[in-house]
């Protein structure tokens, strides 16, 4: 696997050899690598002729400066798993390469960026969007994957990839979950064995909001007990648990088509997010 840290190094890898013929693969990352990012990797592998990896903890997409500052960095760990993963190629950029002195542009996505993560982390989509695009421009690859773990992210990158014309594939990937039903996130290191314990209410909240509302419950009272439901198992604020319509992010009044719950809550110091898809296809197996 080849770790490149410079920019230049980035270009000059990627015109030669099998990178400048084969089909690459982009999955970017923060980094504190779980098994959701290298399910990511191992689809890469699946979709294209080489993977390649970017590591770098966005500063622009944190709108609280504690969250980036406790944020998990595990750099060597990361580089094993990756190279194990199969990935050919990691760039792990530093701010000033990506942001140099006079940087001054910020890519927006109106519409499905604004509500829930968007109200909640002001500032939060125009920091991915705009190093997204950076990323995807300096390593061009033929498709950049991304988790349905963030379900609005994809929503808002996908958008921004279409809009700004960048010939990019925008590839979405199933949350992977631990065994109890808990989506796999970098930010669950950072819960204590308590915290962690009742994380699972997140997963058993969704489930069980979703079972009623395929059963005809009236919407906003399934919503209400799932939130009053997660404040008892410990979560001290709900910032949403919401009904959506999962292509425009908008909130849901009646049961429908394309619909999707959405949640994000704080246990202690952590904040989580997760969704789910509400159709009767839909196997829970925790
Ligand atoms: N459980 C998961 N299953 C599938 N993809 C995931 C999962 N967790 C993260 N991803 C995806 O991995 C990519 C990198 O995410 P990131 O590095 O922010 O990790 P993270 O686990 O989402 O961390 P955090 O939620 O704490 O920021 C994103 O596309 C994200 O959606
Ligand atoms: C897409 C991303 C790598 C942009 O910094 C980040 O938001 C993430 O890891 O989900
Ligand atoms: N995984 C989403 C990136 C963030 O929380 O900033």
């Amino acid at each position: 696997m080849q770790i490149i840290r410079a920019l230049d190094e980035l270009q000059t890898v990627l015109s030669l050899g099998h990178y400048a013929t084969d089909t690459l693969a982009l999955v970017p990352t923060m980094g504190a690598l779980h098994d959701g990012h290298l399910a990511l990797v191992a689809e890469g592998k699946r979709v294209a002729d080489r993977v390649a990896a970017t590591i770098f903890v966005n500063p622009t997409q944190f709108n609280d400066p504690k969250d980036l500052e406790r944020y998990p960095r595990t750099e060597e760990a990361d580089l094993e798993k990756l190279e194990a993963a199969g990935c050919d190629l990691v760039w792990l950029p530093t701010p000033d390469q990506l942001y140099p002195a006079g940087f001054a542009t910020s890519i927006s996505v109106k519409g499905v960026s604004e509500r829930w993560e968007g109200e909640h982390r002001p500032g939060h989509f125009d920091g991915v969007a705009t190093v997204v695009a950076k990323l995807l421009l300096a390593v061009r690859p033929g498709v950049a994957i991304f988790g349905e773990k963030d379900w609005q992210q994809l929503a808002v990158i996908r958008r921004m990839a279409t809009d700004l014309g960048l010939g990019i594939g925008i590839l979405g990937y199933p949350t992977v979950r631990e065994a109890d039903g808990l989506a796999m996130s970098s930010r669950n290191a950072l819960l204590s064995a308590a915290e962690r314990a009742q994380a699972v209410a997140i997963p058993r909240v969704l489930a069980d909001v979703s079972r009623e509302i395929l059963t005809g419950e009236a919407i906003a009272a399934a919503l209400a007990r799932g939130k009053a439901r997660l404040l008892d198992a410990g979560f001290s604020e709900v910032d949403y648990l919401a009904l959506v319509d999962e292509r425009s992010l908008e909130p849901l009044e009646s049961s429908g088509e394309h619909m999707r719950l959405l949640v994000a809550a704080k246990l202690g110091a952590v904040r989580l997010i997760d969704n789910y898809s509400v159709t009767s296809e839909q196997q829970v197996s925790w």
